[in-house]
């Protein structure tokens, strides 16, 4: 078997199956489909606002799906129990757009704290599990640093090793390119594809770079108009005719995305208490 027969033979890590996610009675999204297997890079891209974050949280089971089915690890998110979510989290890594290190400790601990939280490992496999995390963010040498000392960039990595430090089977990650200069920008990608190869694992990015996320994705995602507009390999997005796509993959400020944030029905009431014109 290949290993491209075995990637696309193997059980998806996470499943949208007929999904609508939103907040209260505002639907972000409609209607979403999508696989995502062990060892993919899926790139999850889309206007502001759009419903980027508010997919990673379905994934998390952090809200549930208003309609259809969300599985991570093969099971509905929707009908575990507490207890048993918080497991299937251990399975997953987030990495947030501000990684919230530990000002108190330095890199080491940083990345040793979800060792310590949730396993017993002996201090000596600990100490050698954390070097060699840091070592695959190019960090090793910084390990007994404080946060203080570090710059941002090297923060973002540091916020990376730690969220791999528990061998995650599924990462998520928030803008992990926001705010970063062009070379750790293609630093941070190349880890990125890296880390999923290494680990075998699956990686879900939010990203508004194209390119670089093009670069190193299996798949893109771009969601908007409330609705997954398009899924694909980056090559088959790049060659799309569709005008929204061709918009969003090239930037330009005008086109059928929209500028303006849509009324919802909670700001309709809002505007009418307040006497507001529509
Ligand atoms: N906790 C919440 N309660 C109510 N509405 C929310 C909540 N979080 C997000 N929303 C709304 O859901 C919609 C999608 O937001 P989301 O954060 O998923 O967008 P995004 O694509 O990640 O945007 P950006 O790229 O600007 O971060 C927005 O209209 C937002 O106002």
């Amino acid at each position: 078997m290949t290993s491209a027969e075995a990637l696309s033979s193997s059980a998806p890590i996470l499943r949208f199956a007929g999904v609508s996610l939103g907040y209260g009675d505002f639907t972000v999204l409609r209607g979403i489909t999508l696989d995502i297997k062990p060892g993919q890079v899926v790139a999850m891209m889309g206007g502001s606002g759009s419903g980027k974050t508010t997919l990673l949280r379905g994934a998390t089971g952090q809200i549930t799906a208003q309609s259809g089915t969300i599985h991570a690890f093969g099971e509905d998110l929707a009908k575990l129990p507490p207890g048993r979510l918080r497991e299937l989290r251990q399975r997953m890594g987030v990495l947030f757009q501000q990684g919230a290190l530990f000002t108190d400790l330095n890199v080491f601990e940083n990345v040793a704290f979800p060792l310590r939280e949730h396993t017993r490992m002996p201090e000596a496999q600990l100490v050698q599990t954390v070097l060699d995390k840091l070592d695959a963010v190019g960090l090793k040498a910084a390990a007994h640093l404080r946060i203080a000392e570090i710059s941002g960039g090297m923060a973002r990595r540091v916020a990376l090793a730690r969220a791999i430090v528990l061998e995650p089977e599924l990462i998520l990650y928030d803008e992990p390119f926001a705010g970063l200069d062009p070379i750790s920008l293609g630093i941070t990608a190349q880890l990125i594809r890296g880390l999923t190869d290494r680990l075998g694992c699956a990686s879900v990015l939010i990203t508004h770079d194209v390119q670089e996320s093009f670069a190193i994705a299996d798949q893109v995602c771009i969601v908007g108009q409330g609705r997954m507009l398009a899924s694909g390999t980056p090559q088959d997005l790049a060659a799309s005719e569709n005008e929204y796509i061709r918009q969003f993959i090239n930037g330009r400020p005008d086109g059928p995305i929209a500028f303006h944030y849509p009324a919802t029905p909670a700001f309709e009431r809002w505007l009418k208490q307040h006497g507001g014109q529509p």
